[in-house]
């Protein structure tokens, strides 16, 4: 394995290509080598392509960089972060992976592929089993790892722990944060004083990608978990941190106390990992806890955060949907990878 990974961001002068490079400015085991944008932002220094907008400083490390376009043969990396538009990404993906990259994507092209793992490292871990289905069935010296919806990723990681009550079905209504629909996504005529009752995709999204990521891996295949999901998804005026209220029903018809300590005491043991939050559910018991403005920062912007757990069983869960939710849930897969040798 070498000292230092190298990895390229793809998308990299997007709303997620910045906070990806955020993730990556100071990381112990990745350095950014290669940034790739649209041939309207190849050929310029980065600073002149890419329209920052973090409240962080543009680091000086990337700064002058030259953005190359989506191309394998431009692209200088052990991994490549994908931030791609999904219907670009379907194609420029695949071609990346077969050209030996490893191919961390937040993009929804291949999340429900059968054969591509899609994974939060702290809930299915052993999904990254499929990797030797993929390539196996692909030809591909390289691979695509893919990571969840921002408002599956806030969510599953509470389910997880309510399947040993027998987790039968889920009700959830979310509040997204404009951001997710990125930076020129929703006008703010739209959104100021407003609620926006629909999302495009996004109900199905909510709705199947939990099946995967609860299922079991039985050593060449998913089997989806047999939940029923229902999901209304709502854009609210805030800027990040998808927040969500949701019911759960289990066969255990367990107590919101029990409910309570198996999220404290949810510690799926990864352990090493540089930006794994500590703990993954931050547990808040106040009455009006958890709020985006409050608690997305929490872990860095990786913790999750649940409260009011009420009979019902009854909670509320906010995430950040670009962090946790996005360039943060890529990095954090990659981290698995090489942990586990696979990078
Ligand atoms: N996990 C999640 O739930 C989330 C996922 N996402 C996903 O992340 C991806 C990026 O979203 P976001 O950052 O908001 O998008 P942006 O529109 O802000 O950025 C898109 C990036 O892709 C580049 N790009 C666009 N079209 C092309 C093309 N034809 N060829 C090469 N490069 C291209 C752009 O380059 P240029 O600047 O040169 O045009 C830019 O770098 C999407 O797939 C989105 O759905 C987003 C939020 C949360």
């Amino acid at each position: 394995m070498p000292e230092v990974i190298k990895a390229g961001i793809l998308g990299a002068t997007g709303a997620v290509g910045q906070r990806f490079i955020q993730a990556l400015e100071n990381h112990p085991w990745f350095e950014i080598t290669s940034l790739a944008a649209s041939e309207r932002s190849a050929g310029k220094t980065y600073d002149k392509a890419a329209n920052w907008r973090l409240e962080s400083k543009l680091p000086d490390s990337v700064k002058d960089m030259k953005v190359v376009p989506v191309d394998p043969k431009k692209v200088d990396a052990d991994v490549v972060f994908s931030a791609l538009p999904s219907d670009y990404a379907k194609t420029v993906e695949a071609e990346f992976a077969k050209e030996g990259f490893v191919v961390a994507s937040n993009a929804s092209a291949y999340r429900m592929e059968k054969d591509v793992p899609l994974v939060i490292p702290e809930v299915n871990a052993d999904h990254l089993g499929l990797i030797d289905v993929q390539q196996d069935k692909r030809g591909w010296d390289g691979y695509i790892v893919t990571n969840p919806n921002c408002s599956t990723i806030v969510m599953v990681p509470t389910l997880k722990p309510l399947m040993q009550f027998g987790l039968e079905s889920v009700t959830v209504a979310t509040m997204q944060a404009i951001s997710g629909a990125g930076y020129d996504g929703i006008a703010s005529m739209a959104i100021l004083d407003n609620v926006v009752p629909y999302i495009g995709g996004e109900e199905e999204k909510v709705e199947t990608e939990p099946l995967k990521l609860l299922g079991e891996f039985d050593g060449t295949k998913i089997i989806d978990a047999d939940i029923e999901i229902s999901a209304s998804c709502n854009r609210v005026p805030v800027m990040d941190g998808h927040t969500e209220n949701i019911w759960a029903k289990m066969t255990q018809n367990p107590t919101p106390e029990q409910v309570r300590e198996a999220f404290l005491n949810f510690n799926p043991g990864l352990g090493d990992l540089p930006t794994e939050p500590n703990p993954v559910l931050i547990v808040r018991d106040e009455p009006d806890r958890p709020q985006p403005r409050l608690d997305r920062n929490m872990g860095n912007g990786m913790g999750i955060t649940v409260g009011r757990i009420r009979e019902g069983i009854r909670y509320t869960v906010m995430g950040h949907n670009t962090v946790r939710g996005a360039a943060g849930a890529s990095v954090l897969n990659a981290e698995l990878l090489h942990k586990l040798g696979k990078l």
